[in-house]
C-alpha cells in the first residue's frame, strides 16, 4: 500500500510535453509518401535494451539529447528504471539517395505491461526483437514474439550487449534462430551502448519492414493511439496513425464515438519532443492538440475523421481482462472531486485500467480499480501522484473468483467479500488459474520447481533450451502469484529465472467470507475472501496487525475475525491506566475496591457507547 508523492524537481527536468505550451511556430518538416515510410517497433524482455537501442537510432536520425532512455519520458519510468508506456519518435533517415520516415515504437518489457507491447505492434508494419546475449532468449522475448507474429508483422533479429565480457553471441544466436525461424542474416549482432552495428539495423528496417498503406489524397481517417492531458494549457495531446488521407493544422477534426468537432490546435510528430507540423499525411505517426473539455470525449483506439464525412469505425485491439482488483480512495489530504477529475483522465489513457465506483463505511466514496499486474497497479498510483498530484489510500489486491450457483449453474463473478454470494446458493466455488512460463538455468530448477510446488503449482512442461537452460510450465493460482511469487522466483534464481503469466480458466476451491469485528461492530471495508485451508493462518495474523496499527483508548479494544457468529481469532489492544487510588492514603481498602469497581464500570460504558475510530492506515496495509 502506497502513498507516492511528486518530486517538483524532478518533474521540472523532463522532456516531457505535459510541461510544455502550445508552440508558436509550425517548423518545416517534409512530406513523405507512404512508400517511403516505416511504422517499427522494439520489442524485447526486460532490461534487454531497447529503450538504450531506441537512443542510438534516435541519434542516427540526427536527434541528440543529453538525457538517456528518451524515449522514457515519465517520471516513474525513469525512477524505476522501466518502460511502462509505448512511446514513439519519427526520424528522418536517408537510404540509397533517398530520405525515409522511419517510424520507432519503444515498448515496455515487463509482463504487466503486454497489452501496451500489442497496442503498439497494432499500429506496426514490422518489429525489431531484441535479446541480450549475456541472457539468450527469456518469457517475455517468446510472448512477444508471437504477439508480433500474430500481428502478421515481419520480425528483424538484434543480438544485444555484443560488448560485455559474458555475451554467448554464438549459442544465443542458434537460439534465436530455432525458436524464432529466423534466417542467420536476419539476426545483427550489436551493443546499444557502444553503438556498434546499431546503424546496420535502419537499412534492413527499410528493406524488409512492408511501408504502411493509405492514400495521402483520400478522406482522412486516423486512430487514435493514446492521449495525455497538458496540465498548463487543460489541452489534451493525441498521438494517431493517420490510415488515410491528410490532416492540416488549421483543420478541424470529429472524434467519431462522441461525433464532436474540435479544431485542432497544433499537429506535429515526436522527435521524441513533440514537433508541430504544417499536416501529417498516410502512414505517418504523430500527435494533434485539442481542447476538449469532456473527459469521456477521448476514447483510445477511437477513429478520427473529418467533421461530416461518413467513416467506418477502425477496429482495435480488445481491452484486456484485469486480473487483480483494489479499492482506491481519497487520502486525508485529497480533495474527491479533483481525484475523481486525476483519476478518470489517467484511466483515460492507461486503457487496461478497468474502473468502478464503490464505498466503504470508513473510507467513504471510491472506486474499485482492476490492473493487470501488482507491478501495473504500483505504477498507476505512483503515475496519479506524480502527474495529477493526488495521494490515495489503495487498498489490498484482490483477484476475480467465481460462484456456481444451485440455480442452473448460473456463474457469478466477484473480487470483494461484499459481492460474495451467500454460501447456501453456491454449488462450487473456483479461483483463476494461470500458466507461468519459466525460463531457468539448470544450477536453480530444482528450488524454482519446488517454489512453484508450494504455490499450488501443476507441472505441465520441462524442456531444455541448450546452455544449461530449461523452459518450465506451470498451472499455479493466480493469488499465489500476486505477491511476491516473482521476486521469490528471482530470488531462487539468482536473477537468472524470468516468468511470464497467461490465463489458464479456473480451478475447484473452497471459499469463505471473514469478516472484522472491532468491539463487536462489523468493519466494513476489511472482510475478506479466504481459502477454507487456511482461516485460522489468515485470521490470526489480520487480528494482530489490526491491533498493531489502532490506537489505545481509555477503554479495552477487542478485534476479532469470525465466520458469522464464530470466532476464529482475537486480539486486544490494552487501554490506558489511570491509577485512581493514588491519592488515597491509607484508610479503609474498601474506598480503593470501590473506586477501581467505578472505574471499570465506566470503562464498560465507555466501550459499550464509543465507536472505535479505524484509521485509514489499516486499510492500507491490510
Ligand atoms: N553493456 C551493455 N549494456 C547495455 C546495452 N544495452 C543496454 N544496456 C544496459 O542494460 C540496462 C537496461 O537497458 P534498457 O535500455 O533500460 O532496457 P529496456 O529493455 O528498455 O528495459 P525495460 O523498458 O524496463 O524493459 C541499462 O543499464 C543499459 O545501460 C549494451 O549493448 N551493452
Amino acid at each position: 500500500m502506497n502513498i507516492w508523492q511528486p518530486s517538483k524537481r524532478f518533474i521540472t527536468r523532463l522532456p516531457n510535453v505535459l510541461h510544455r505550451s502550445l508552440s508558436d511556430g509550425v517548423e518545416t518538416f517534409p512530406r513523405f509518401n507512404p512508400e517511403h515510410i516505416r511504422n517499427f517497433s522494439i520489442i524485447a524482455h526486460v532490461d534487454h535494451g531497447k529503450s538504450t537501442l531506441a537512443d542510438r537510432l534516435i541519434e542516427i536520425g540526427g536527434v541528440k539529447s543529453s538525457l538517456p532512455q528518451q524515449l522514457d519520458n515519465l517520471q516513474v519510468e525513469r525512477e524505476r528504471g522501466i518502460t511502462v508506456k509505448a512511446q514513439c519518435a519519427s526520424l528522418r533517415y536517408t537510404y540509397m539517395g533517398q530520405e525515409y520516415l522511419l517510424n520507432l515504437i519503444d515498448t515496455p518489457g515487463h509482463a504487466d505491461f503486454t497489452h501496451e507491447v500489442g497496442r503498439s505492434l497494432f499500429l506496426s508494419d514490422g518489429a525489431i526483437l531484441l535479446v541480450d546475449a549475456t541472457q539468450g532468449v527469456q518469457a517475455q522475448t517468446v510472448s512477444n514474439f508471437y504477439t508480433a507474429f500474430e500481428n502478421d508483422l515481419f520480425v528483424l533479429g538484434a543480438l544485444n550487449k555484443i560488448d560485455m565480457p559474458n555475451a554467448k553471441v554464438g549459442s544465443c544466436k542458434m537460439e534465436m534462430s530455432k525458436m524464432f525461424d529466423l534466417f542467420d542474416s536476419q539476426i545483427t549482432e550489436i551493443s546499444a551502448k557502444t553503438g556498434e552495428n546499431v546503424e546496420k539495423l535502419l537499412p534492413q528496417v527499410i528493406e524488409l519492414v512492408p511501408p504502411p498503406r493509405g492514400n495521402p489524397s483520400a478522406d482522412l481517417v486516423a486512430i487514435l493511439h493514446d492521449c495525455q492531458y497538458l496540465s498548463s494549457s487543460g489541452n489534451v495531446l493525441l498521438t494517431v496513425l493517420i490510415k488515410e488521407g491528410t490532416l492540416n493544422s488549421r483543420d478541424s477534426v470529429c472524434l467519431l464515438s462522441s461525433g464532436k468537432t474540435f479544431p485542432v490546435r497544433e499537429i506535429g510528430v515526436f522527435q521524441p519532443e513533440p514537433l508541430p507540423t504544417s499536416n501529417l499525411s498516410a502512414g505517418q505517426l504523430g500527435y494533434l492538440i485539442l481542447k476538449v473539455k469532456d473527459v469521456e470525449d477521448v476514447i483510445i483506439g477511437d477513429t478520427i475523421c473529418m467533421p461530416g464525412s461518413i467513416v467506418e469505425p477502425l477496429k482495435t485491439i480488445p481491452k484486456p481482462k484485469p486480473s487483480i482488483f483494489s479499492g482506491v480512495f481519497p487520502d486525508e489530504n485529497t480533495d474527491f472531486r479533483s481525484m475523481k477529475e486525476s483519476l478518470e483522465k489517467l484511466v483515460r489513457s492507461d486503457t487496461s485500467v478497468s474502473i468502478e465506483a464503490d464505498s466503504n463505511q470508513t473510507l467513504g466514496q471510491g472506486w474499485n480499480l482492476g490492473f493487470l499486474g501488482t507491478l501495473h497497479r504500483e505504477v498507476f498510483a505512483q503515475r496519479l501522484a506524480q502527474e495529477f498530484g493526488t495521494s490515495i489510500i489503495m487498498t489490498k489486491p484482490s483477484i476475480t473468483y467465481r460462484a456456481v450457483l444451485d440455480n442452473n449453474n448460473e456463474i457469478v463473478e466477484f473480487n470483494c467479500a461484499k459481492n460474495m454470494p451467500k454460501c447456501y446458493h453456491v454449488m462450487k466455488w473456483e479461483e483463476p488459474v494461470v500458466e507461468t512460463t519459466i525460463i531457468v538455468p539448470g544450477d536453480h530448477l530444482a528450488s524454482v520447481i519446488s517454489h512453484c510446488m508450494s504455490c499450488r503449482g501443476v507441472q505441465k512442461e520441462n524442456s531444455t533450451l541448450g546452455e544449461g537452460r530449461f523452459l518450465l510450465k506451470f498451472n499455479i493460482p493466480l493469488i499465489e502469484t500476486v505477491d511476491d511469487f516473482y521476486s521469490t522466483i528471482k530470488k531462487l534464481s539468482s536473477g537468472f529465472a524470468t516468468c511470464d503469466f497467461e490465463e489458464a480458466g479456473y480451478w475447484e476451491t473452497d471459499l469463505t467470507q471473514v469478516d472484522v469485528l472491532v468491539n463487536g461492530d462489523r468493519v466494513d471495508g476489511l472482510s475478506m475472501i479466504v481459502r477454507s485451508d487456511e482461516i485460522r493462518e489468515v485470521s490470526m495474523k489480520t487480528v494482530k496487525n489490526i491491533a498493531k496499527l489502532l490506537p489505545r483508548e481509555q477503554y479495552k479494544i477487542i478485534i476479532q475475525c469470525v465466520i458469522g457468529v464464530k470466532v476464529q481469532a482475537r486480539a486486544e489492544v490494552k487501554p490506558y491506566r489511570k491509577d485512581v487510588t493514588k491519592d488515597l492514603y491509607g484508610g479503609d481498602k474498601t474506598r480503593a475496591m470501590k473506586l477501581l469497581a467505578r472505574q471499570r464500570e465506566g470503562k464498560k460504558k465507555l466501550r459499550e457507547r464509543a465507536t472505535v475510530k479505524i484509521p485509514r492506515a489499516v486499510f492500507r496495509t491490510l
